[in-house]
């Protein structure tokens, strides 16, 4: 390290820190210092792990036998009838983006209606659509941007991605190639960030090429306790490890919709309620880690047939989404094709996991509910930063989410038991026509089975403070100074796709607010 004070601390390596930290590095009268609590990689120096290389599996645990579980916070969160599951975020410079699906989709037109209507008038779709066009390299969506994202072709994929896309047609579902374009609904590859078979994170793209600037500063294995304030001011953060670095400008905390709201609340930034109960100085009343959102998945799942499943066939490469006959033109429902999900008995410490109850190899579908309406909590339960938040995403708590995922259960169960995927899979595992018949057999079946997508946001969500808002449209922290949260605790309301294209949309235009010294949706500087 060449000195400890900093203009900029930006708080965890993910999805969303990386992009923040070039954008803040891009102008060179800043010293930006990246802090991230798992292990780095830098490519001149250290060849990546094969599981986080390879896009074709997910390296975490139950997806992949490629997997190393000091990359995973590996953490409890609650489920229907008061029961808990193990779910996996990761621990990694590059952070959810160095080890998930990679599926990049972007939020959808409804979702940024939800969000203006929340006090966000700087996050309309015209706004965020140029944000992602300026990220994109897509041979389908403009290559103006340097992130690759890639679709595989029906001949790409092995033979059970084709058997669902084939069984998805068959019930009637619109064929569709890139289901990015606009208000695409219906069944094709899912948009992917890789080169090839090489997962491509948010730290291959936006770290890596500027490793040796002088003004950026990585600190990998670190793992920040709390910021520091004098007065309402933040003037730095405190390591687990008791160590201080100080900032001259802003602290910048990207450390993920789980423990972002964390920091916070060990910093005196929370609900006064919480922060007296464990004696910590309340320095602003706010919402943090209250609006938890995720999408729930409830997998459909079954054995596949001998042959069906080849050792080089991508686990996630098809998909399907569209819109519940309640919500025409919402794109609410998503079905995620797995060929591949192996979860050893002695895994499921809780019995669950994403491929539910069962164990061993299984594949079949993801049904996921894209727009719930359930909202969680994050809240730490002392002011010890080793020990886990509780973290309760109050999964299908409202009649509105239950309906809608008897809805996509019971279209992934007609594709998986069309002839198509019976070609490949054996019958669903425990699901059966007389379940799906019963609404409710069906929602006890759904909340035996209810697993997570891994999409946390919203616990430091952007909106007006009428809106339940912590952070103003340019991710500044509400009655404090210097302070910004700039990850998926901001989205405000969950997208109906996939978090990470969301997250990394708003940490890029926090960022280059930074870099600017303007406002979030104020025209950016030509050049610096
Ligand atoms: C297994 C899995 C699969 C997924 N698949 C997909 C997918 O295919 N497509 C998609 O769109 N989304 C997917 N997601 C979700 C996506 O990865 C997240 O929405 C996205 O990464 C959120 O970005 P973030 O920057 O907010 O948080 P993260 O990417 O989680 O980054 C947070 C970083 O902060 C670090 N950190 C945490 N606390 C501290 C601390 N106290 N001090 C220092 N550092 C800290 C963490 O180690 C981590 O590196 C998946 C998630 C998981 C876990």
């Amino acid at each position: 390290m060449r000195d400890e004070t900093y203009t900029h601390i930006v708080v965890g390596a993910g999805s969303a820190g990386c992009v923040v930290a070039a954008r803040v590095a891009e102008n060179r009268n800043f010293r930006v210092l990246l802090i991230e609590a798992g292990s780095d990689c830098d490519p001149e120096t250290c060849s990546p792990l094969a599981g986080v290389r390879d896009s074709r599996r997910v390296p975490m645990k139950g997806q992949s036998e490629l997997f190393d579980p000091a990359l995973d916070w590996n953490i409890d969160v609650s489920i229907p009838g008061g029961q808990s599951m193990q779910i996996p975020q990761a621990k990694v410079v590059g952070g959810g983006s160095s080890i998930n699906g990679g599926t990049a989709l972007r939020n959808t037109v409804a979702d940024s209606e939800e969000w203006v209507r929340m006090g966000n008038d700087r996050w309309n779709f015209r706004s965020v659509y140029e944000v992602y066009q300026s990220l994109e390299d897509d041979s389908y969506r403009g290559t103006r941007g340097p992130h690759p994202i890639a679709r595989a072709s029906r001949d790409e994929t092995g033979r059970i991605q084709r058997a669902f896309l084939d069984g998805a047609l068959a019930c009637g579902m619109p064929s569709v190639h890139d289901l990015n374009a606009t208000g695409a609904e219906g069944a094709g590859p899912s948009p992917v960030c890789r080169r090839g078979q090489v997962r491509i994170s948010a730290a291959n793209t936006f770290i890596d090429p500027i490793r040796i600037q002088s003004n950026l500063t990585i600190m990998s294995n670190a793992q920040v306790d709390k910021v520091l304030f004098s007065g309402t001011k933040a003037r730095g953060v405190l390591l687990t490890d008791e160590r201080i670095l100080h900032v001259s400008q802003e602290v910048v905390v990207c450390a993920g919709a789980i423990f972002s709201p964390a920091i916070l609340q060990r910093s005196g930034v929370g609900p006064a309620p919480l922060l007296q109960d464990l004696q910590i100085d309340v320095l602003s009343d706010l919402p943090v880690g209250c609006n938890l959102s995720d999408h729930p998945c409830i997998p459909v799942v079954s054995r596949p047939k001998p042959g069906a499943y080849a050792q080089g066939d991508s686990s996630l490469e098809m998909q399907a989404r569209w819109s519940s006959t309640r919500h025409p033109g919402a794109i609410d429902l998503q079905m995620v094709c797995f060929s591949y999900l192996f979860v050893p008995a002695a895994e499921t410490q809780t019995g669950r996991s994403l491929a539910g109850t069962a164990t061993g190899h299984v594949a079949g579908i993801g049904c996921n509910v894209n727009k719930p309406t359930s909202l969680g909590n994050v809240t730490i339960r002392s002011t010890d930063a080793i020990e886990y938040p509780v973290v309760n995403p109050a999964y299908l708590n409202t009649s509105h989410d239950r309906e809608i995922a008897r809805e996509v259960v019971r279209q992934a169960y007609r594709v998986i038991t069309c002839p198509a995927m019976q070609d490949v899979l054996e019958e669903p595992l425990t699901l059966r026509e007389s379940i799906v018949e019963d609404d409710a057999a069906l929602d006890e079946w759904i909340s035996s089975q209810l697993s997570s997508t891994y999409h946390f946001c919203g616990t430091c969500r952007m909106a007006s403070r009428r809106e339940s808002g912590v952070v103003d449209q340019s991710g500044r922290v509400y009655g404090v100074d210097g302070l910004r949260v700039a990850d998926a605790s901001v989205i405000p309301t969950v997208p109906a796709s996939n978090t990470m294209w969301t997250t990394m949309m708003f940490a890029e235009r926090i960022g280059c607010s930074i870099r600017d010294a303007i406002d979030v949706g104020t025209a950016l500087r030509a050049s610096l």
